[in-house]
C-alpha cells in the first residue's frame, strides 16, 4: 500500500509523544539507573564493553535539540539504554531487573500510541 505522506503535523505529534513517553519514563521508579550518563570513572570496564552508552538525561537534550526524526529513531535510542543495561548487567541483579522492568513499561506504552 502507498506509504502515507509525513505532514508537519504529524511530526509535530511524534515530538509530542516521543517528550511524553520520556517523562513516563523518567518518572518511573525504576528509572535510577538510566536517568544519566554512566560515569566510567565510577563503572569500571564500562567504556570498553558499551560502545554506545545512551541515557534519559542525553534523550531529552536530543529532544530539545530537535535531533529525532520522528518516533522511530527516538524508540531506537530508548531502547539502546535497554540494550546497553542487559549487555552489562546480570539479568539478575539489581539493575538488571531494573533495565528489563522499565523495558516492558515502554513497550506497553509506545504501542498503546499505535
Ligand atoms: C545503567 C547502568 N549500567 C551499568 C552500570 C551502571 C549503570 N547506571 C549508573 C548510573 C550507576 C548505577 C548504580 C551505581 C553506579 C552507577 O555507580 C557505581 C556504584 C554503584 O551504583
Amino acid at each position: 500500500c502507498a506509504k502515507k505522506a509525513k505532514t508537519p503535523k504529524d511530526s509535530n505529534n511524534d515530538l509530542a509523544a516521543c517528550r511524553m513517553l520520556l517523562s513516563e519514563l523518567e518518572a518511573h521508579q525504576d528509572a535510577w539507573p538510566f536517568l544519566s550518563p554512566v560515569r566510567h570513572k565510577s563503572v569500571p570496564g564500562y567504556r570498553k564493553v558499551i560502545k554506545k552508552p545512551m541515557d534519559f538525561s542525553t534523550i531529552k537534550e536530543k529532544l530539545t535539540n530537535n535531533l529525532y526524526l520522528n518516533l522511530e529513531t527516538f524508540i531506537i535510542d530508548v531502547n539502546l539504554v535497554f540494550d546497553n543495561c542487559q549487555k552489562f548487567n546480570e539479568d539478575d541483579s539489581e539493575i538488571g531487573r531494573a533495565g528489563h522492568r522499565m523495558r516492558r513499561f515502554f513497550d506497553k506504552r509506545w504501542t498503546e500510541l499505535l
